[in-house]
């Protein structure tokens, strides 16, 4: 297939690139494509004619976007609305991925997708509007709505807790927020398996990798995993600390669980656990 992906450098783009090179791939970044702008997206699709587009483009500092408001809109509304307009009026499939920060966590299980949506922060809103888009613009779409993303590339609470627990010998993490921890390499290897099966079967789905854990707990499988591999921590103490412990700009879901049955049932696909995973991304971390 033809492939356009925007946000090509991030943690999702780059994993895109790694396992799609089977494909034909127009893989861009803002520097090549600057998703918030209409006439670069309209010509970028009118010369390259991709099979299909996968936005991987997004802006993701959920903190940072409490007093950033109108560069996440641009980047998580404004750009999503663009593609979804140039692909729907070319019926070309888009693929947009989203967050379990569109929930507002007060669920006692795992969100399923027709769940109501609250957003807790200018991040989730902006993400929101962005899914309201693409459904709205575009027939042939795939919104994918996964969490907790991490890889070897850019930032993520993996690297996070590998710097800190090399730093510092005492750590606190929030122990009352729960989601499913997703890589990046999974949510790629899934996009480009569904893809090709995807013509009437378009809508709205949840890809995360099982199990639900909260932040200490997987702060504390990271270590685990670190050390068994034999990197060296400083790190003695991880203490599970409540949220109102760890104040930040941005509020989040204490219950971000999302329901995967429908995209495994309807696709036939089986996602693998996270633990597995984060092996893999600590093993590449490692030889760096
Ligand atoms: N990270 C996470 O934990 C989660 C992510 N998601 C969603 O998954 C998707 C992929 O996320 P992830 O790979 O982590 O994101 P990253 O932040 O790693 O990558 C996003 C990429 O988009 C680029 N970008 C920013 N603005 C623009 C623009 N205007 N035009 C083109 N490219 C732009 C960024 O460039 P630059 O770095 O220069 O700004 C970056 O390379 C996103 O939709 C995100 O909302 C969902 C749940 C969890
Ligand atoms: C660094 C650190 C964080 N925390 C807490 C803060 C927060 O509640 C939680 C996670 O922190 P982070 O800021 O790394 O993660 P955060 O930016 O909230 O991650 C989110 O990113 C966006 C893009 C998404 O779409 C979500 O799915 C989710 O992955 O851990 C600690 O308790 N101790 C620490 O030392």
């Amino acid at each position: 297939m033809k492939l356009l992906i925007t946000g090509a450098k991030g943690q999702l783009g780059s994993e895109l690139v790694r396992l799609g090179s089977s494909h034909e791939l127009f893989a861009v970044d803002y520097d090549q494509l600057d998703i918030t702008d209409a006439n670069a997206v309209i010509n970028c699709i009118n010369n390259f004619k991709p099979d299909a587009v996968i936005n991987a483009a997004a802006y993701t500092a959920v903190d940072r976007a409490e007093s950033d408001v109108e560069a996440a809109f641009a980047v998580n509304r404004d750009g999503p609305t663009n593609l979804a307009r140039a692909c729907g009026q070319s019926d070309i499939p888009l693929i947009h991925v989203s967050t379990d920060y569109v929930f507002d966590g007060s669920a006692q299980r795992a969100y399923i997708e027709s769940d109501t949506v609250s957003p807790l922060g200018v991040y989730g809103q902006s993400k929101l509007a962005g899914e309201d888009a693409v459904r709205n613009l575009c027939r042939k779409h795939l919104i994918l709505r996964t969490s907790w993303v991490f890889s070897p590339h850019g930032n993520n609470f993996v690297k996070t807790m590998l710097r800190l627990g090399a730093e510092r010998e005492g750590l606190g993490v929030v122990a009352d927020q729960f989601g499913k921890p997703t890589s990046a390499a999974e949510i790629a290897r899934l996009i480009l398996e569904t893809l090709p099966a995807a013509e009437g079967k378009w809508g709205t789905y949840h890809l995360a990798q099982p199990d639900r854990i909260s932040w200490f707990g997987f702060a504390e499988a990271i270590f685990s995993e670190a050390r068994r591999q034999g990197m060296e921590l400083k790190v003695r103490e991880v203490n599970a600390i409540s949220t109102s412990d760890y104040p930040t700009p941005a509020k989040r879901p204490s219950n971000s669980e999302l329901n995967c049955e429908r995209l495994e049932s309807v696709f036939g696909v089986s996602i693998r656990p996270w633990q597995k995973s984060l092996a893999e991304v600590i093993k590449e971390l490692k030889n760096v």
